[in-house]
């Protein structure tokens, strides 16, 4: 045993030594990228490097015995106030530091924007961060001029002053700017901007390019951006500059398409885990009537959110203000916020909601991107079109670590609008069918069905308690107090009923919406004093759900002057 204990000893020894070598041969590779990148600056042609093959797939991202490490710890401090970094954001900046591409796949809030803020102060040169919206571009351009960082934008009202003035620096040998915000369109349509760019690259001067929400660039996400796609060109222009992308929401298939597109081949992936032990995620059945609901929020807001803020996801901008005067009837101070309210009603909105003069947003996915304050509840008054989209908007609660609500109101009508909204996207049934799925389930665990959306598997099968359906299955859920014990039922005989009323229906040459269904079908049980008369509507509607989930039924989609209706009709799995 001593003999082995030795061993071991001298094994960790040995490692640490292969580590420190390793890092230090990294070291002379950059300083040689570095040295040849200054002499291409003087002489103006790239020079040939030797590829050197160090496997530094095998380096120890989250060492501290970088060149650089010392700084980054004290820049961190003293520009962020940032003591300790989360996880994988040191892995993630020390890969960007040594010049690797890097696909960084964090939790909202985990603390993405670090990951190149901190290495653009730490490196000579500037830092290129394409982001998709302005709004997003503004807060954190301003955010970084506050700690005193040259932080600039360019976006389609920038003065020509300070377009110039930006240009300046991107021809200078020593620019003042660090941080240089852009939108994706910049890059796909400005000859001017890119012309200048490429004077940067060439005099060594572009430190590194960073894509925030880089998942856009995939046609297989729902937040496609055509001008993403175009962002594939600047590894090609500028093949020494490393890329980093930065996303809360990509499945493997999202991430390999990523990585294919923006030809990043060799990119380092750091996914930190998604599901966030802060939040308690729960799917309620949506009462029947607009002021059911309404109460029902209300009371869960008055008995566990006690001036503590919130935000009410709704379908629409008129859903957002029917929700925000019954929620004010109730005597909660709401405010609404969506794509017909003027910039200025929205500035004024989420100042009064930051100051606490509101305690709940009632707004459409308008709302949320680079939200900085704590969120107690993030409450969806119908569901989301896709689960990518819902995990984005429910990850907005809680950001600052402490517990939070993730609330869905699962409506049966809700879907066959959302349906009636989005199949026309290529994507977009299929993507629906799955947030239909999760509310739909009643056994698994929230937390691990959305894991396993994105590729990710829980430590153990159940969260802990951090879900309705295992807590529920166990105790009280800590939020809601409702136990949710359900019971089996042979609905054999049910589904038979729902496929008879949609033929004895097309007989007549009557095609049946979704509510209809059910209303022929319960009509039937009753007239025939079938057993199923026992069954609610709510069964009913369930049924109906699992049917269209296991392709018993299908949608069909009549597309009027005004709307377009959703019948319902056999699915490809009846005979
Ligand atoms: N290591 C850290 N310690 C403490 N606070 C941190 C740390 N890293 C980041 N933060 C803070 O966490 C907050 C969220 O960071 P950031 O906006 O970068 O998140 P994000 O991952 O980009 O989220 P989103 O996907 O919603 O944009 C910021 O206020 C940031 O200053």
């Amino acid at each position: 045993q001593l003999e082995l204990r030795k061993m071991e000893h001298e094994f960790q020894d040995k490692q640490k030594q292969v580590r420190s070598i390793r890092t230090e041969q990294q070291m002379l590779k950059k300083n040689m990228t570095d040295i040849a990148q200054e002499i291409q600056s003087f002489t103006g042609r790239p020079v040939n490097q030797k590829s050197h093959n160090c496997r530094n797939e095998d380096l120890d991202w989250s060492s501290e015995d970088f060149p650089w490490s010392k700084k980054l710890k004290q820049t961190a401090l003293e520009v962020f106030k940032i003591e300790h970094f989360h996880p994988i954001q040191l892995q993630a900046i020390n890969a960007t530091m040594s010049k690797r591409d890097v696909l960084l796949i964090m939790s909202t809030g985990g603390g993405k924007s670090l990951c190149f803020q901190l290495p653009a102060i730490l490196s000579k040169g500037i830092t290129v961060v394409v982001t998709p919206l302005v709004s997003l571009m503004e807060d954190q351009v301003l955010n970084l001029q506050q700690f005193g960082v040259e932080a600039h934008m360019l976006k389609a009202d920038t003065s020509l002053d300070k377009v110039i003035d930006v240009y300046d620096s991107l021809k200078s040998p020593n620019p003042r700017v660090k941080l240089l915000y852009v939108t994706p369109e910049k890059i796909s349509k400005s000859k001017q901007f890119m012309a200048h760019l490429d004077k940067c690259y060439k005099s060594g001067n572009l430190a590194r390019i960073a894509i925030d929400e880089v998942h856009c660039v995939s046609q297989w996400g729902n937040d496609f951006r055509p001008d993403y796609k175009t962002l594939g060109v600047l590894k090609r222009l500028y093949p020494e500059t490393p890329i980093i992308g930065l996303t809360a929401t990509s499945t493997h298939k999202i991430t390999a398409d990523t990585i294919h597109l923006l030809n990043l081949k060799n990119s380092l992936v750091f996914r930190s885990p998604l599901i966030r032990k802060n939040l308690f995620y729960e799917v309620r059945a949506k009462p029947p009537t607009h002021k059911d609901v309404v109460q029902d929020m209300a009371d869960t807001i008055k008995e566990n959110f006690n001036g503590q803020s919130g935000i009410i996801y709704c379908i629409s901008c008129r859903n957002c203000t029917d929700v925000s005067n019954s929620l004010a009837r109730c005597g909660i101070k709401t405010g609404v916020y969506h794509a017909r309210c003027s910039a200025k009603k929205k500035t004024e909105i989420h100042q009064q909601w930051l100051n606490n003069e509101i305690q709940v947003i009632c707004a459409t996915v308008a709302f949320g991107m680079g939200i900085n304050k704590p969120v107690r509840f993030v409450i969806h008054h119908s569901i989301s079109k896709s689960v990518e989209n819902y995990f984005q908007e429910a990850g907005r609660a809680g950001r600052d670590g402490q517990p939070a609500l993730c609330l869905i109101y699962f409506g049966f009508w809700d879907i066959f609008r959302q349906t009636s909204m989005v199949f026309k996207e290529r994507t977009g049934i299929a993507n629906l069918s799955k947030v239909v799925q999760y509310c739909h389930d009643l056994k698994s665990c929230r937390s691990g069905m959305l894991a396993a959306h994105f590729g990710e598997v829980l430590e153990q099968c159940r969260c802990s308690n951090l879900c309705d359906v295992c807590s529920g299955l166990q105790s009280m859920s800590s939020f809601t107090g409702s136990s949710k014990i359900f019971t089996q039922h042979d609905i054999t005989e049910a589904c038979k009923t729902i496929l008879r009323m949609i033929k004895s229906n097309s007989r007549d040459g009557v095609r049946l919406t979704g509510i209809q269904l059910v209303g022929a079908a319960i009509q039937d049980a009753k007239s025939r004093k079938h057993k199923d008369t026992t069954l609610t509507r709510q069964h009913w509607q369930r049924i109906v759900l699992y049917m269209l989930l296991k392709g018993f039924l299908r949608e069909d989609f009549h597309l009027t002057s005004r709307s377009t209706i959703v019948y319902l009709t056999y699915g490809k799995n009846v005979r």
